[in-house]
Parts: structure tokens; C-alpha cells; sequence
């Protein structure tokens, strides 16, 4: 697959395969994702989505295949070694402090917030904090409450906005919107518009809605069996679409 349009492909999987043992659990996988574009990566469960997230945040290392991040092909050594190339994944479990408040667990990934923090160093960290969630429309009142007193959809948000602050550029989010109601969905909905427009994010959603998936997505992946069966603009498709290849694996033939 070649990069389209004029930009390259913020990031890039040409080939991509991955086993454990015995089970193949990727092949040959064919995916990019240009800057101000949200592609959806749906499929059944064992469908390969978590271990391509994995590989792409540098979690897994593929047997086959190559990964380009903006252009140039890359050999992940670790998470770490992705975080330094722009690429941040938000995991279900989203890795917050609860007992910490919202501007430090806002800091997690750029500083180190046990340490005893001057005075004048909190006040500008809760100004930054403020700053960064203002200016992608997070509304929470307070920049020092317990991150375990928000809601879901709130520490959602937030996990979201400190890969942005940690100044990502392919943004991976592993079942964001999962076991949330339509209010809490729909704040983290408005985020990743809000983080589409500014237009220099790339962003692959994995998501089990798939309502929600031809509405925020710019394209969509469908994942069988480690394959990627199905890359089409999502408004070349539909929930229905969708809904009947996933359906058809299991038809009896
Ligand atoms: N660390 C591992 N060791 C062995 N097998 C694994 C490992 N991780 C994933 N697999 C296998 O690889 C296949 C793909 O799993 P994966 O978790 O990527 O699927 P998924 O689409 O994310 O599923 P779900 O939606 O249930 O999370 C499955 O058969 C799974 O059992």
C-alpha cells in the first residue's frame, strides 16, 4: 500500500505479520493512517485488533513486515522508543492515578510527580493542565479534583488529553467508547472531533459500535482472523455493511 494523497502516512504497516506458538494471530497486514484522519479497526473478538495496537505502540515486535512512521521505516524497540517517535496508545485500563488529581495525572508521562513539587512548579502545572484541556474542549471544573472522583467518560477524557499533551502524533485508542453510556460517549465523540480538526493528529479507534464508527471515522478496518478483510471509507459503507461481514463468518456454508 503506497502513502495517499500528498502527505505521507503518519504511520504505516506494509506486510505486517504476528505469531504466538501456533497461533497466527496477524497476516500480512496492510494499514496506514494519514495526520487528520481517524481510522476505525473493527472485528470480532480474537480478530487480531489488541496485538496490532501492541505492535504499533512498540509492545510486540512483528515477525514479518515493515512499519513507516511520517515517511520513514522504523523498528519499534519498545513503548518507549514509540513515545519518542510521537505514537501514544490509551489502553481500556488507561493506566490514572486515582488518588492524584487531574494536573498531575495530566503530567504522568512528562514528569515526575512523586517527588516533592515546589509551589511555583504546581501552579504553572495546573495552569498548563488547564490550558490543555481548554483548548480541546474538556469542561471539568477543577484541575485538582481526584481523578477518581470523575466519572468514566471524564477519566477517559482526561487520559486522552495527556497523550496530547505528551505531544503525540498517532494517537492508538484501544475501546474508548467501550461500556459507556450515550452521554459519556458522546463527550469523548465531541473530543476526537475536536482532536480530528486540528488536523496534524493521526488516529486509530478501535471501537465495537459500529454506529459510532461510521460516524466519527474518516475510514474504517475490518479485522478476520488476523486479516484485514475490508478498507473502505466509511462513507462508502454502512452499519449494515459492517454488521453483515462480521455476521457472515459465522454463517454455515
Ligand atoms: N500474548 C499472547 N500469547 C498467545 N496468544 C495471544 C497473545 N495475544 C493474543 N493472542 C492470540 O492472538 C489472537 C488475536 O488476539 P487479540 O487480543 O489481538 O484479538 P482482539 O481482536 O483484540 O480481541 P478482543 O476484541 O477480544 O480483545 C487470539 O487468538 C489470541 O488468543
Amino acid at each position: 500500500m503506497d502513502d495517499v494523497n500528498d502527505s505521507p502516512a503518519a504511520i504505516r504497516a506494509d506486510h505486517v505479520g504476528k505469531r504466538f506458538g501456533p497461533v497466527t494471530a496477524l497476516r500480512d497486514i496492510n494499514l496506514s493512517v494519514r495526520p487528520g484522519e481517524i481510522l476505525g479497526l473493527i472485528g470480532d473478538n480474537g480478530a487480531g485488533k489488541s496485538t496490532l495496537i501492541k505492535i504499533l505502540t512498540g509492545y510486540h515486535k512483528p515477525d514479518s513486515g515493515q512499519l513507516h512512521v511520517h515517511g520513514e521505516p522504523v523498528s519499534l524497540r519498545s513503548v518507549s522508543h514509540a513515545r519518542s517517535l510521537g505514537i501514544e496508545t490509551v489502553f481500556q485500563d488507561l493506566a490514572m492515578i486515582n488518588g492524584l488529581p487531574v494536573y498531575l495525572n495530566l503530567h504522568l508521562n512528562t514528569e515526575r510527580v512523586y517527588r516533592p513539587i515546589p509551589f511555583l512548579r504546581r501552579k504553572e502545572m495546573k495552569r498548563r493542565a488547564r490550558e490543555c484541556l481548554d483548548s480541546i474542549g474538556i469542561d471539568i471544573p477543577s484541575v485538582t479534583t481526584e481523578v477518581g472522583r470523575l466519572s468514566g467518560g471524564q477519566r477517559q477524557a482526561i487520559a486522552v488529553a495527556r497523550s496530547v499533551y505528551s505531544n503525540a502524533r498517532i494517537l492508538l485508542l484501544d475501546e474508548p467508547l467501550a461500556a459507556m453510556g450515550a452521554r459519556e460517549g458522546g463527550l469523548i465523540l465531541r473530543l476526537l472531533r475536536t482532536l480530528k480538526e486540528r488536523g496534524d493528529l493521526a488516529i486509530v479507534l478501535i471501537a465495537h459500535n459500529y454506529t459510532q464508527v461510521v460516524d466519527i471515522c474518516d475510514r474504517v478496518n475490518l479485522l478476520q482472523h488476523g486479516q484485514i478483510t475490508l478498507d473502505k471509507p466509511t462513507a462508502e459503507t454502512s452499519v449494515t455493511e459492517l454488521l453483515d461481514l462480521v455476521a457472515a463468518e459465522y454463517r454455515v456454508q
